[in-house]
C-alpha cells in the first residue's frame, strides 16, 4: 500500500473568473417589460412575415400594437394587455435583440470584420452569470457534420438519422456487440436507434417518404456525404411542411457566393444537389434554390456540443439551426455557451459564462470541439473555410493568446530561456520571434510547422478509445495509453515547445480523462493516477480559466474529474484512518489535511455539477452520463459522514 503523503490532498481552486451568483432564471425579475413601437427601424432585423403579424395585440387584436422591448418577439396595443398577458409570455421573453452591426461602437463592430456579420444579438439587459438568458426550438437538426473527429470516434459505425446519436453494437469496436441493436427503418433502410427514432416526426415526416418512394439507401454506412444532405433534404422539406419555419430558415444570412469560393463548402453544396436531384428524384427543386438552402444550413450550422476535449467521447454528432441563435456572433473568448435540449423539435439555449452587461454583443463558440482546444493557427482557417470570416477577437490577435503559450515553441538559441511566438498571429505564414527581451531569434513558419508535425506524428499512435463502455477489459490498454502519453509530454514539455502547447494540452486532456475512467473501474490503482490527475487538472483549470472563462462546460468537467481524483484520495486515507482510529488517538494533522481535502471536494463536485445543470436532467447527455457514473455509493456516502464526525470531534477537541 502507497504511503498516505503521496496524495495530493489538498487543491486551492479559483472561484471561477467574473463569477456572481449561480442562480438560473429564464425570465426577468420585473413584472413586465418596456413597450417600443412594432415598426421597423433601421436598427433592428428586417421583419419577417411572423413579426408583421405581431404588430396585432397579442391580446385583443387590435392593430399598431407595440413590441416587448425586452424581446421584440411579442407586440401589445398597451401596458394594460402587456401586463394581463405577462404570465404566458414571461417564458419565451428574453433579454437580447438583433441590431445592425452599423449600431455597435467602433470598438465592437472591429471585432466583427466581414461581411456575413451584419447582424447580432445584443443584451437588452444585464446578464447574470450562469443566466439561462435565451432558448427557443431549433429551425432545423440532422446528423453530421462528418468530420475526422465524427470519423474516428464513429468508428465506421452508422449514427441515427433521427436522434444523431451513434449507434453502438455495428461494428468489432463494440465490447457489447450485439446484432440485436442493429437497427433500420422498416421503411427507408436508413439507420435508427428504435422505433421511437424512427417515428419521430423529424425522420419520418419527409425525407423516410422520399428515400422509401424513391430507393434512396443508404448503401455504404456512413457514407458520410449522404447523412449530411438530410440537412438540406429536411430544410426543402419545411417548404411543404412548415412553411413558418421555412420563411425563418430563408431569412437566415448565407453569402451564397463566398460559399462557392470554398472548397469544402462548394463540395457540401453540390453533393446536396446531387442528392437531391437525382439520388432522391426530387426536380421540383431548382438547383439554384438547393444552393441556397444549402449555404444557409452551412454558414448557421452549430455543429457538437462540447464533449471532453480532443477526440473526447461525442454524444451526438449532430447539426443544429436555429433562428435568433443565428444571430450570435462567434468569439474565442465567448461570454455565453450555448446547448442543445434534445426534444421533437430540439431547443436551443444559451447561458451566460460571465456577467453580461446590457448593451454588450453576445457572442459563443460556434464550433466548440474544433475553436476551443486549438491554437489560433488552427482556428483562424477553420473559421474561414466553415463560415467565411476571420476572427478579431482579443485571443486571436494576441500572440501569446492571453498569457497561456498555447502555440509557443522554444527558442532554439543555445543560451535563451525564450519562447518563440508569431509575430502576427492570424497569418498561416507569420514570421515568428523570441519572446526573451534579450534574443533575436526569428524563425520561420516552416520551422515551427516542422516541430509541431512531429509532435503530431508521435501522437497519432493514440487513437480515440472510448473507455467509458469500455470497462474492465480495456483498462490494461488504458494504462499504457495513460504511460505513453505522458511520457510523450514529458519529452516534449519545455524542451521543444511550451508546457501550455496545445498538442501537449490534448494530451493532457486524454490522460486525465483516461485516468478518470481508470480509477472508476479499477480498485487498486496506483496514487501515481490520482497525483497526475490532479497536476492536470489544477494546470488546465488556470489555462481554460483564461481561454473559457467562467461557468464553462470545460471548467465544469476538469473540476468533475479532480473532485473525483480528490474523492478516491479521501477514500483511501478514509480507510487507513478508520483502521487506526480504532487503535490510537487521530493523528489531528492528517485529519485536518484530510477534512481540508473533503471540503475541497464537495465545493468542485458542488461547482461542477452546477455547471452540468446546463443540460441536467436530459438523459442520455455527457454530463449525466458523468455524475451517475461516478456517483459515490451509499457505504462511501457513510464513510464520508463518519469521516465528518470523527474529524469535527477531533478537531474540535
Ligand atoms: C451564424 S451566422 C451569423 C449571422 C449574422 N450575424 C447575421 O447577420 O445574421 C455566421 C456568420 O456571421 C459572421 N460572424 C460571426 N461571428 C463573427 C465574428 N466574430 N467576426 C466576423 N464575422 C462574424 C460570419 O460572416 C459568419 O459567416
Amino acid at each position: 500500500m502507497a504511503d498516505d503523503r503521496s496524495f495530493p490532498l489538498s487543491i486551492e481552486i479559483n472561484p471561477s473568473s467574473r463569477s456572481s451568483d449561480h442562480d438560473c432564471f429564464l425570465v426577468p425579475e420585473e413584472n413586465t417589460c418596456p413597450l417600443s413601437p412594432a415598426v421597423d427601424n433601421e436598427n433592428e432585423i428586417p421583419m419577417s412575415e411572423k413579426q408583421e403579424d405581431q404588430k396585432l395585440c397579442a391580446v385583443c387584436g387590435k392593430n399598431n400594437a407595440r413590441f416587448c422591448t425586452n424581446c421584440r418577439q411579442i407586440s401589445y396595443c398597451g401596458k394594460e394587455h402587456q401586463t394581463q398577458h405577462w404570465k404566458a409570455h414571461k417564458a419565451d421573453c428574453f433579454p437580447v435583440k438583433a441590431v445592425d452591426k452599423s449600431s455597435l461602437s467602433l470598438c465592437d463592430s472591429a471585432k466583427l470584420q466581414g461581411r456575413g456579420a451584419s447582424h447580432v444579438l445584443v443584451a437588452t439587459r444585464d446578464i447574470k452569470q450562469a443566466e439561462i438568458f435565451f432558448q427557443e426550438s431549433t429551425i432545423l437538426s440532422a446528423p453530421g457534420p462528418w468530420d475526422s473527429d465524427a470519423i474516428e470516434v464513429a468508428k465506421g459505425r452508422p449514427i441515427c438519422v433521427s436522434c444523431c446519436e451513434i449507434i453502438r453494437g455495428y461494428s468489432d469496436f463494440d465490447d457489447d456487440e450485439d446484432e440485436e441493436s442493429t437497427v433500420k427503418c422498416s421503411k427507408c433502410f436508413w439507420p435508427v436507434c428504435n422505433f421511437f427514432c424512427e417515428s419521430s416526426k423529424r425522420h419520418s415526416e419527409y425525407e423516410c417518404k422520399v428515400f422509401s418512394a424513391n430507393n434512396v439507401s443508404s448503401m455504404v454506412l456512413n457514407q458520410m456525404p449522404d447523412y449530411e444532405c438530410i440537412l438540406v433534404l429536411r430544410a426543402l422539406g419545411l417548404r411543404e411542411n412548415d412553411p413558418e419555419r421555412w420563411m425563418k430558415l430563408l431569412n437566415l444570412a448565407a453569402p451564397m457566393d463566398v460559399c462557392m469560393d470554398f472548397e469544402t463548402s462548394l463540395f457540401y453544396i453540390n453533393n446536396g444537389v446531387k442528392f437531391i436531384r437525382e439520388r432522391c428524384g426530387l426536380k421540383q427543386y431548382s438547383d439554384s434554390l438547393i444552393r441556397q438552402v444549402a449555404s444557409i444550413c452551412y454558414v448557421n450550422a452549430f455543429c457538437n456540443e462540447d464533449h471532453p476535449g480532443e477526440n473526447g467521447y461525442i454524444y451526438k454528432i449532430a447539426t443544429y439551426i436555429g433562428d435568433v441563435s443565428s444571430k450570435v456572433a462567434h468569439s474565442c473568448v465567448a461570454n455565453s455557451e450555448w446547448a442543445v435540449i434534445p426534444s421533437d423539435e430540439d431547443h436551443i439555449r444559451f447561458r451566460a459564462l460571465v456577467p453580461i452587461k446590457a448593451g454588450e454583443v453576445i457572442t459563443t463558440v460556434y464550433n466548440y470541439k474544433q475553436v476551443c482546444h486549438e491554437s489560433t493557427l488552427c482556428r483562424q482557417p477553420f473559421l474561414s473555410d466553415h463560415y467565411f470570416f476571420s476572427c478579431s477577437c482579443e485571443r486571436c490577435l494576441d500572440p501569446s493568446e492571453l498569457n497561456t503559450f498555447l502555440c509557443a515553441v522554444k527558442c532554439p538559441s543555445e543560451k535563451c530561456d525564450g519562447y518563440l511566438l508569431p509575430l502576427e498571429p492570424k497569418k498561416s505564414n507569420t514570421v515568428w520571434t523570441c519572446n526573451s527581451s534579450t534574443c533575436e531569434m526569428v524563425e520561420t513558419s516552416f520551422w515551427v510547422e516542422e516541430i509541431t508535425n512531429s509532435i503530431i506524428s508521435k501522437l497519432e499512435p493514440f487513437p480515440y478509445k472510448d473507455p467509458m463502455r469500455g470497462l474492465a477489459k480495456q483498462m490494461t490498454e488504458t494504462k499504457k495509453l495513460i504511460i505513453g502519453l505522458k511520457k510523450l509530454v514529458d519529452r516534449y514539455s519545455g524542451s521543444h515547445v511550451h508546457p501550455n502547447h496545445y498538442l501537449l494540452l490534448g494530451a493532457e486532456w486524454k490522460i486525465m480523462q483516461n485516468c478518470y475512467y481508470y480509477i472508476m473501474n479499477v480498485k487498486h490503482w496506483s496514487p501515481d493516477v490520482i497525483g497526475l490527475m490532479i497536476s492536470i487538472g489544477k494546470k488546465h483549470l488556470e489555462i481554460f480559466d483564461k481561454l473559457s472563462p467562467g461557468v464553462s462546460r470545460r471548467r465544469g468537467y476538469i473540476l468533475y474529474f479532480l473532485q473525483s481524483g480528490l474523492l478516491e484520495s479521501i477514500r483511501h486515507g478514509t480507510s487507513s484512518l478508520t483502521k487506526s482510529h480504532k487503535k490510537k488517538v487521530v493523528d489531528p494533522e492528517k485529519h485536518e489535511s484530510l477534512k481540508k481535502a473533503y471540503y475541497d471536494m464537495m465545493k468542485m463536485r458542488d461547482e461542477s455539477v452546477k455547471i452540468f445543470s446546463f443540460k441536467g436532467g436530459i438523459k442520455n447527455s455527457m454530463e449525466e452520463e458523468l455524475l451517475n457514473f461516478s456517483a459515490p455509493d451509499q457505504p462511501f456516502l457513510s464513510c464520508l459522514k463518519f469521516l465528518e464526525r470523527i474529524l469535527d470531534q477531533s478537531i474540535d477537541a
